[in-house]
This record gives structure tokens, C-alpha cells and sequence, in this order.
């Protein structure tokens, strides 16, 4: 396996300048599926960092408990209640990326949601599986994989669960290997200090070069899958898109850190707009 590094210039050339002619419509409509009661803070997080990371409109689809709290911090993000399927459909056939799993619990409402969601999405659309959505797939055999481009954004221990692998076996080649099963429009995102990308059938994989242990605070994975929502509904589904959130996500929290001791999700979805400004200049 060929190592590649994820830079600030692949970043650069992600990031462009927004064209005069636009308006939210240009910068996609991302859906967040997340949040249960006990975990509401993970689906406001992902919401919250794909507004500030520029996607053009927001809905999350979570429990009503959280709907006061997401609007008081992000009044920008519309919200709907998951449990009303008819929504939900209407929602995901209007989305142009869905995040579903951060903070969605793994129980049986959880399971059915995780279901329905991802037999409504299209194979034009982008899905990003993230938190108790991909251990309810590791557990559940019946859920099936939908036919998207697909984003999975596992950390080491979802990742053991999904794929079998203990996190002491997870090497390069041993990841490329259970990539190698999975469908060609997929894109894995495997989380640690030193995260790293893959994709089915490659000789080489990414590694980023930005993060810092400041980063090791709950909800750090949430507010990565909202960036990479917002990238991949701005500037489209490619692995340069996706790696391109992964550094800016991670870069932003090294700046924090030269102040700060942890960098908060919160304080990272603060400033990666501030961030993709500076990415964008010439
Ligand atoms: N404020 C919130 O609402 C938060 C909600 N969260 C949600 O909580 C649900 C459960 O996710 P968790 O990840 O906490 O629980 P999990 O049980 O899925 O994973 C945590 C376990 O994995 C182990 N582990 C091994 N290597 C790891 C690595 N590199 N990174 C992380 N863990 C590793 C940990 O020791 C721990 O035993 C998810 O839906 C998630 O989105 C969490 O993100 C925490 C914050
Ligand atoms: N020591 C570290 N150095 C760099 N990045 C880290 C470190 N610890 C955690 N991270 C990053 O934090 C995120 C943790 O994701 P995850 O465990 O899913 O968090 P949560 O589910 O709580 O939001 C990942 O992006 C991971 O790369
Ligand atoms: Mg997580």
C-alpha cells in the first residue's frame, strides 16, 4: 500500500471562492438523522458544524426534546421529528447529502429510523454513516446498504465492529481488504489520531497531517460528519472533497490548539468558516 499525505494545497484546491451568481440552492441541502434523548448534543453538533462549514440549508431530523436547544444555539438549521415517516421522506428526497448516526442510539426506535432512512435515499445522493448507525449495522444483518455514495466515518472500535478487524489488526493492507468487499462508490473514513482514508479496489491510501490530542473530547467525531456533509454538498462527492473536510476539520482545531488546551467541537464549528475564508484566498 502507497501512503499519500493530505495537505493544506489538496485542501486549497477544494475550498474555492464562491461564484458572485449563486444563491443557497448552489450550496446543497444537508440532512442530519441524529440525536435521541439522551444524545441530542451529537445531532445539534453535526447540524451546527454543516451550517458553518457552508452547506445552503440545514434540516435535523432528531427527537422534538432537542428541537429548543438546536434552534437557541443554531436557529440557521430547520428541525423536523424522525418519527414522523412522512417527513422524513420528504426531507430525504429533497437532501442532496444525509448524515445519519450521530447520537441516534442503537435502540429499536434507532433501528427502525436507521431503516428507513437508508432505504429512501437514492443513488444520486450522498450518505454519510457515522456513530450508533454504523454499530446498529455491524449488529443488525437485515439493514441493507443503499445504493449512494456512500461516506463511512467509523472510529477504531465502530470500525472493529463492522468489519471484524481488533484494532490491533487494523493496518493499512488489513482495511484495504475489508474495503475490497465493499461497493465502489464508498469512501471510509477511519478515525484515530491519525486518521486515514480508503476506497474499494485502490493500491493507495490517504493519510491526513493535521489533528492534535486536544481533538479527544466527545463529539469531535459529530462535528466531522457535519463538515464533510457541507463539503461534499458544496463542492461534490469526491475523495479529494472528503479529504479536504478532514483536514480542514482537524487543521482548525490545530490553530485552536496553540491556545487552547482542548479544542471543544464547538469552538472548532466556530471557526472553520473563518478557516475555509483563509483556505480559499489566492
Ligand atoms: N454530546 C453528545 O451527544 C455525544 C454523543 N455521542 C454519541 O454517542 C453514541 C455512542 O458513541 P461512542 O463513540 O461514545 O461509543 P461507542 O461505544 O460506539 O465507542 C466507544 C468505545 O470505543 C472505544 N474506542 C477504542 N478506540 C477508539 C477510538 N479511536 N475512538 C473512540 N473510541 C474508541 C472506547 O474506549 C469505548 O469503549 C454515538 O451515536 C455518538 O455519536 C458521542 O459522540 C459523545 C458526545
Ligand atoms: N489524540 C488525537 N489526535 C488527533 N485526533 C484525535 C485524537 N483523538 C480523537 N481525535 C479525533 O476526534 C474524532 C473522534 O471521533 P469520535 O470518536 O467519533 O467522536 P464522537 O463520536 O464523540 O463525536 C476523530 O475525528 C478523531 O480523529
Ligand atoms: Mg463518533
Amino acid at each position: 500500500m502507497q501512503k499519500r499525505l493530505i495537505t493544506e494545497q489538496l485542501a486549497r484546491r477544494v475550498v474555492r471562492p464562491r461564484a458572485r451568481d449563486t444563491y443557497k440552492g448552489s450550496f446543497g441541502h444537508v440532512l442530519v438523522v441524529g440525536g435521541n434523548d439522551q444524545y441530542g448534543g451529537a445531532g445539534i453538533m453535526s447540524a451546527g458544524a454543516a451550517v458553518h462549514a457552508g452547506a445552503g440549508l440545514v434540516t435535523l431530523a432528531t427527537r422534538p426534546v432537542n428541537f429548543t436547544p438546536l434552534h437557541t444555539r443554531y436557529p440557521e438549521v430547520m428541525a423536523i421529528d424522525y418519527t414522523d415517516h412522512k417527513m422524513l421522506a420528504e426531507l430525504i428526497t429533497g437532501a442532496t447529502v444525509v448524515v445519519i448516526g450521530p447520537g441516534l442510539g442503537t435502540d429499536q426506535e434507532s433501528a427502525e429510523t436507521l431503516e428507513f432512512t437508508l432505504t429512501h435515499v437514492t443513488d444520486q445522493q450522498t450518505v454519510v454513516i457515522d456513530g450508533s448507525a454504523l454499530t446498529l449495522l455491524a449488529a443488525e444483518k437485515k439493514i441493507e446498504w443503499p445504493a449512494s455514495h456512500i461516506i463511512l466515518t467509523p472510529h477504531e472500535m465502530e470500525f472493529a465492529r463492522l468489519s471484524k478487524l481488533k484494532i490491533a489488526a487494523q493496518t493499512p493492507e488489513a482495511i484495504q481488504s475489508y474495503m475490497n468487499t465493499l461497493p465502489t462508490g464508498t469512501i471510509l473514513v477511519h478515525k484515530s489520531a491519525r486518521t486515514t482514508l480508503y476506497t474499494p479496489g485502490s493500491q493507495d491510501y490517504w493519510q491526513n497531517t493535521t489533528g492534535n490530542p486536544g481533538q479527544a473530547t466527545g463529539g469531535t467525531g459529530d462535528t466531522l460528519t457535519g463538515i464533510i456533509a457541507a463539503f461534499a454538498a458544496q463542492f461534490g462527492w469526491s475523495e479529494e472533497a472528503i479529504a479536504a473536510a478532514v483536514f480542514t476539520h482537524s487543521a482548525v482545531a490545530d490553530q485552536l490548539a496553540e491556545t487552547e488546551y482542548v479544542t471543544l467541537p464547538t469552538m472548532v464549528i466556530d471557526h472553520v468558516s473563518a478557516y475555509m475564508r483563509q483556505l480559499s484566498r489566492p
